[in-house]
């Protein structure tokens, strides 16, 4: 069964509504962004979570010791870099890694290739952004990443086109973060149960 990751979550209510209705991973996000939510924040959320569901921060170019510091305050089970982290830099965590890649063409292949990590996650290009972009990519483009990996795609996902992505590429994961929101940082439940719901059945 594809697993799904709801991102971008700041607050208790989405992330215990996302958990009742069957999401596996749910992202918090440290980097820049209007849904950057602080550590204590965070905390508070994940005490009230029931353990099996995977808690992941998101961080895109931040120092060692800030990531190190979220890690063991929040208790995060995995991290998802979503910048220009090295290979070598992917390797300095107790807790299993998840790359991120923005997709433009093939070429993103030659990059991932360099990465040992526990998952690879494909999300849309974009020149200024580093996330969060809600537009989708070629998926034709994360086949070709399946042989080195677990893949997660995102960028862009939503209720009504989540379905035709798991059919196109059988991907382990998908993850979404605007495409289930009422505004930035805020979900929309009935968009949140649909998502979740056409994955899983
Ligand atoms: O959402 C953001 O603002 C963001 C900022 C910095 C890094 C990552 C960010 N979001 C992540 O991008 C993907 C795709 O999001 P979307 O579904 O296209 O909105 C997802 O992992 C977000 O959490």
């Amino acid at each position: 069964m594809t697993k799904v990751k709801i991102c971008g979550i700041t607050n208790l209510d989405d992330a215990k509504v996302a958990v009742e209705y069957g999401a596996d991973y749910l992202g918090f996000i440290f980097a820049k962004s209007p849904r950057k939510v602080s550590p204590y924040k965070v905390k508070e959320i994940i005490e009230q979570l029931p353990e099996d569901v995977k808690k992941v921060g998101v961080f895109a170019n931040q120092s060692l010791e800030e990531i190190a510091e979220v890690i063991s305050s929040c208790s995060l089970d995995y991290l998802q870099l979503h910048g220009d982290e090295s290979p070598e830099y992917c390797q300095e965590f107790n807790i299993p890694v998840i790359k991120v890649f923005r997709v433009k063409d093939e070429s993103y292949l030659e990059q991932l290739k360099e990465y040992q990590v526990d998952k690879y996650l494909l999300d849309t290009y974009h020149p200024n952004k580093l996330g969060g972009v809600g537009k989708t990519f070629n998926w034709e483009l994360a086949k070709l990443a399946k042989e080195y990996g677990e893949i997660i795609i995102a960028g862009g996902l939503n209720p009504a086109n989540v379905k035709q992505a798991i059919d196109s590429v059988n991907p382990y994961g998908v993850d979404v973060s605007s495409g289930v929101e009422a505004q930035a940082g805020i979900k929309d439940k009935k968009r949140l149960e649909e998502f979740i719901r056409r994955v899983k059945k």
